[in-house]
Protein backbone atom coordinates (compact mmCIF):
# COMPACT_ATOMS: atom_id res chain seq x y z
CA UNK A 1 0.00 0.00 0.00
CA UNK A 2 1.35 3.35 -0.44
CA UNK A 3 0.81 6.74 0.99
CA UNK A 4 0.22 9.74 -0.72
CA UNK A 5 3.17 12.56 0.33
CA UNK A 6 1.57 14.44 3.53
CA UNK A 7 0.85 18.72 2.82
CA UNK A 8 3.79 20.94 4.39
CA UNK A 9 4.11 21.50 7.78
CA UNK A 10 5.14 25.11 6.56
CA UNK A 11 1.84 27.33 6.83
CA UNK A 12 0.63 28.99 3.61
CA UNK A 13 1.01 32.67 3.53
CA UNK A 14 -2.77 33.52 3.74
CA UNK A 15 -3.38 31.28 7.17
CA UNK A 16 -4.52 33.45 10.34
CA UNK A 17 -2.62 34.25 13.01
CA UNK A 18 -3.43 32.37 15.96
CA UNK A 19 -5.57 33.65 18.58
CA UNK A 20 -5.06 34.04 22.32
CA UNK A 21 -8.78 33.01 23.45
CA UNK A 22 -9.83 35.70 26.30
CA UNK A 23 -10.60 32.98 28.91
CA UNK A 24 -6.77 31.29 28.69
CA UNK A 25 -4.77 31.22 31.32
CA UNK A 26 -2.53 34.41 32.85
CA UNK A 27 0.24 34.74 31.60
CA UNK A 28 2.61 32.85 34.16
CA UNK A 29 -0.44 31.02 35.54
CA UNK A 30 0.14 27.05 35.69
CA UNK A 31 -1.72 25.29 33.42
CA UNK A 32 -2.93 21.70 35.42
CA UNK A 33 -2.76 18.21 33.74
CA UNK A 34 -5.65 17.01 31.56
CA UNK A 35 -5.69 14.10 32.34
CA UNK A 36 -4.68 12.23 36.04
CA UNK A 37 -4.00 9.11 33.76
CA UNK A 38 -1.62 10.96 30.65
CA UNK A 39 1.72 9.50 30.29
CA UNK A 40 3.21 12.65 30.14
CA UNK A 41 1.47 15.12 32.44
CA UNK A 42 -0.28 12.84 34.65
CA UNK A 43 0.09 12.86 38.31
CA UNK A 44 -1.27 8.79 38.69
CA UNK A 45 1.79 7.83 36.61
CA UNK A 46 4.59 6.38 38.91
CA UNK A 47 6.40 6.61 35.81
CA UNK A 48 5.26 9.54 33.64
CA UNK A 49 7.22 12.53 33.16
CA UNK A 50 5.15 14.57 35.33
CA UNK A 51 5.23 17.56 33.02
CA UNK A 52 4.70 20.79 34.59
CA UNK A 53 3.17 23.31 32.07
CA UNK A 54 2.57 27.67 32.77
CA UNK A 55 0.87 29.60 29.97
CA UNK A 56 2.85 32.61 28.14
CA UNK A 57 1.58 35.89 27.00
CA UNK A 58 1.09 34.86 23.52
CA UNK A 59 -0.33 31.31 22.17
CA UNK A 60 2.89 29.58 23.75
CA UNK A 61 3.65 27.47 26.51
CA UNK A 62 6.41 26.76 28.74
CA UNK A 63 7.04 23.48 30.27
CA UNK A 64 9.76 21.51 31.89
CA UNK A 65 10.23 17.80 33.33
CA UNK A 66 12.96 16.17 34.81
CA UNK A 67 14.51 13.04 32.90
CA UNK A 68 14.36 10.13 35.34
CA UNK A 69 16.11 6.90 35.41
CA UNK A 70 12.37 5.02 33.81
CA UNK A 71 13.15 7.63 30.83
CA UNK A 72 16.51 6.20 29.63
CA UNK A 73 17.27 4.57 26.12
CA UNK A 74 20.95 4.44 26.01
CA UNK A 75 22.36 4.24 29.38
CA UNK A 76 22.04 7.25 31.29
CA UNK A 77 20.59 9.16 28.38
CA UNK A 78 16.79 10.01 27.79
CA UNK A 79 15.07 7.94 25.76
CA UNK A 80 14.41 10.00 22.04
CA UNK A 81 10.47 9.01 22.18
CA UNK A 82 10.24 10.37 25.49
CA UNK A 83 12.00 13.22 24.51
CA UNK A 84 8.71 13.18 22.14
CA UNK A 85 5.96 12.52 24.46
CA UNK A 86 7.34 15.19 26.45
CA UNK A 87 7.24 17.78 22.65
CA UNK A 88 3.76 16.50 21.91
CA UNK A 89 2.13 17.22 25.28
CA UNK A 90 3.52 20.75 25.30
CA UNK A 91 2.55 21.35 22.24
CA UNK A 92 -1.17 19.83 22.78
CA UNK A 93 -0.91 22.18 25.67
CA UNK A 94 -1.35 25.04 23.54
CA UNK A 95 -5.34 24.04 23.35
CA UNK A 96 -5.76 25.61 26.44
CA UNK A 97 -4.32 29.05 24.77
CA UNK A 98 -6.39 28.74 22.09
CA UNK A 99 -9.60 27.09 23.83
CA UNK A 100 -9.49 24.11 21.36
CA UNK A 101 -9.81 20.14 21.65
CA UNK A 102 -7.05 19.31 18.95
CA UNK A 103 -4.58 15.95 18.07
CA UNK A 104 -1.43 15.77 16.48
CA UNK A 105 -1.82 14.63 13.21
CA UNK A 106 2.02 15.18 12.55
CA UNK A 107 5.15 15.88 14.30
CA UNK A 108 8.98 16.45 12.91
CA UNK A 109 11.41 16.63 15.98
CA UNK A 110 14.83 17.14 15.42
CA UNK A 111 17.57 15.89 17.96
CA UNK A 112 19.80 18.50 18.88
CA UNK A 113 21.86 17.38 21.31
CA UNK A 114 21.58 14.21 23.99
CA UNK A 115 19.94 14.51 27.34
CA UNK A 116 21.09 12.92 30.16
CA UNK A 117 19.06 11.29 32.98
CA UNK A 118 18.29 13.88 35.84
CA UNK A 119 18.92 16.94 33.81
CA UNK A 120 15.78 19.22 33.67
CA UNK A 121 14.71 20.14 30.08
CA UNK A 122 12.69 23.73 29.40
CA UNK A 123 10.00 23.52 26.45
CA UNK A 124 8.60 25.99 24.85
CA UNK A 125 5.73 25.58 22.26
CA UNK A 126 3.85 28.46 20.36
CA UNK A 127 1.01 28.43 17.76
CA UNK A 128 2.31 29.85 14.76
CA UNK A 129 -0.78 29.94 12.54
CA UNK A 130 -4.64 28.55 11.76
CA UNK A 131 -6.19 27.39 8.67
CA UNK A 132 -9.96 25.80 9.70
CA UNK A 133 -9.14 22.90 11.17
CA UNK A 134 -5.12 22.98 11.19
CA UNK A 135 -2.68 24.41 13.48
CA UNK A 136 0.66 24.81 13.17
CA UNK A 137 2.74 24.46 16.01
CA UNK A 138 6.35 25.05 17.23
CA UNK A 139 8.28 24.03 19.51
CA UNK A 140 11.62 23.93 21.08
CA UNK A 141 13.24 22.24 24.34
CA UNK A 142 16.75 23.43 26.35
CA UNK A 143 19.07 21.31 28.86
CA UNK A 144 19.34 22.82 32.18
CA UNK A 145 17.81 26.22 32.05
CA UNK A 146 15.27 28.23 29.91
CA UNK A 147 17.81 29.46 27.92
CA UNK A 148 20.40 26.79 28.02
CA UNK A 149 21.93 24.92 25.14
CA UNK A 150 19.03 23.66 22.38
CA UNK A 151 18.33 19.80 22.85
CA UNK A 152 14.92 19.72 20.96
CA UNK A 153 13.52 21.48 17.93
CA UNK A 154 10.03 20.53 16.67
CA UNK A 155 7.38 21.65 14.14
CA UNK A 156 3.99 19.84 14.01
CA UNK A 157 0.46 20.08 12.74
CA UNK A 158 -2.64 19.67 14.71
CA UNK A 159 -6.22 19.13 13.74
CA UNK A 160 -9.39 20.20 16.29
CA UNK A 161 -11.63 17.33 16.71
CA UNK A 162 -14.65 16.99 18.86
CA UNK A 163 -15.12 15.37 22.17
CA UNK A 164 -16.73 12.40 19.96
CA UNK A 165 -13.49 11.55 18.28
CA UNK A 166 -12.15 10.83 22.21
CA UNK A 167 -16.00 8.49 22.92
CA UNK A 168 -15.91 7.11 19.89
CA UNK A 169 -12.01 6.01 19.97
CA UNK A 170 -11.17 5.59 23.40
CA UNK A 171 -11.09 2.07 25.31
CA UNK A 172 -14.45 1.88 26.83
CA UNK A 173 -13.44 1.34 30.15
CA UNK A 174 -11.34 4.59 30.28
CA UNK A 175 -14.21 6.49 29.00
CA UNK A 176 -16.72 5.03 31.44
CA UNK A 177 -14.02 5.57 34.24
CA UNK A 178 -14.40 8.80 33.24
CA UNK A 179 -17.97 9.72 32.59
CA UNK A 180 -18.34 8.30 36.37
CA UNK A 181 -15.54 10.32 37.50
CA UNK A 182 -15.10 13.50 35.96
CA UNK A 183 -12.52 14.38 38.44
CA UNK A 184 -10.20 12.50 36.49
CA UNK A 185 -10.06 15.51 33.50
CA UNK A 186 -11.57 18.03 35.94
CA UNK A 187 -8.36 20.15 34.76
CA UNK A 188 -9.46 19.92 31.14
CA UNK A 189 -11.37 23.17 31.77
CA UNK A 190 -11.03 24.40 28.04
CA UNK A 191 -12.74 21.61 26.43
CA UNK A 192 -16.44 22.18 27.59
CA UNK A 193 -16.32 18.48 29.09
CA UNK A 194 -19.82 17.99 30.13
CA UNK A 195 -20.22 14.84 30.12
C1 LIG B 1 -16.79 11.72 27.99
C2 LIG B 1 -15.42 11.66 27.29
C3 LIG B 1 -14.61 12.79 27.55
C4 LIG B 1 -13.28 12.76 26.80
C5 LIG B 1 -12.47 13.94 27.20
C6 LIG B 1 -11.23 14.06 26.39
C7 LIG B 1 -10.44 15.18 26.87
C8 LIG B 1 -9.32 15.47 25.93
C9 LIG B 1 -8.16 15.94 26.64
C10 LIG B 1 -7.08 16.30 25.98
C11 LIG B 1 -6.94 16.33 24.50
C12 LIG B 1 -5.57 16.74 24.10
C13 LIG B 1 -4.58 15.66 24.39
C14 LIG B 1 -3.22 16.15 24.00
C15 LIG B 1 -2.21 15.04 24.12
C16 LIG B 1 -1.02 15.35 23.30
C17 LIG B 1 -1.36 15.29 21.85
C18 LIG B 1 -1.53 13.85 21.40
O1 LIG B 1 -0.72 13.02 21.62
S1 LIG B 1 -2.93 13.47 20.52
C19 LIG B 1 -2.74 11.72 20.14
C20 LIG B 1 -2.02 11.43 18.86
N1 LIG B 1 -2.80 11.78 17.72
C21 LIG B 1 -3.81 11.02 17.25
O2 LIG B 1 -4.14 9.99 17.79
C22 LIG B 1 -4.49 11.49 16.01
C23 LIG B 1 -4.79 10.32 15.06
N2 LIG B 1 -5.29 10.85 13.79
C24 LIG B 1 -6.60 11.12 13.62
O3 LIG B 1 -7.43 10.89 14.49
C25 LIG B 1 -6.98 11.76 12.30
O4 LIG B 1 -6.02 11.48 11.32
C26 LIG B 1 -7.10 13.32 12.45
C27 LIG B 1 -8.23 13.67 13.46
C28 LIG B 1 -5.81 13.99 12.87
C29 LIG B 1 -7.48 13.92 11.08
O5 LIG B 1 -8.53 13.16 10.55
P1 LIG B 1 -9.86 13.84 9.96
O6 LIG B 1 -10.59 12.78 9.20
O7 LIG B 1 -10.62 14.53 11.05
O8 LIG B 1 -9.38 15.01 9.00
P2 LIG B 1 -8.56 14.91 7.60
O9 LIG B 1 -9.51 15.33 6.53
O10 LIG B 1 -7.84 13.63 7.46
O11 LIG B 1 -7.47 16.07 7.81
C30 LIG B 1 -7.85 17.42 8.01
C31 LIG B 1 -6.80 18.28 7.36
O12 LIG B 1 -5.53 18.03 7.98
C32 LIG B 1 -4.57 17.55 7.01
N3 LIG B 1 -3.78 16.50 7.63
C33 LIG B 1 -4.24 15.44 8.32
N4 LIG B 1 -3.24 14.69 8.74
C34 LIG B 1 -2.10 15.28 8.30
C35 LIG B 1 -0.72 14.97 8.45
N5 LIG B 1 -0.32 13.89 9.11
N6 LIG B 1 0.17 15.80 7.89
C36 LIG B 1 -0.21 16.91 7.20
N7 LIG B 1 -1.53 17.26 7.06
C37 LIG B 1 -2.43 16.45 7.59
C38 LIG B 1 -5.41 16.99 5.86
O13 LIG B 1 -4.67 17.01 4.65
C39 LIG B 1 -6.59 17.95 5.85
O14 LIG B 1 -6.17 19.13 5.24
P3 LIG B 1 -7.20 19.96 4.30
O15 LIG B 1 -8.32 20.42 5.20
O16 LIG B 1 -7.69 19.00 3.24
O17 LIG B 1 -6.37 21.11 3.76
Amino acid sequence: MTDSPRPSLTPPPDAAQPVRHPDAPAPGKAIEPHYEHCFACGPAQPHGLHLSSRAGEGVEVFAEFTVGTAHQGAPGLAHGGVLVTAMDDALGTLNWLLHTTSVTARLETDFRAPVPVDSTLYLHTWAEAVVGRKIYCRGEARLGAPDGPLALTARALFIQVTLDHFVNHGRPEDIKAVIENPDLIKRTRAFEVNP
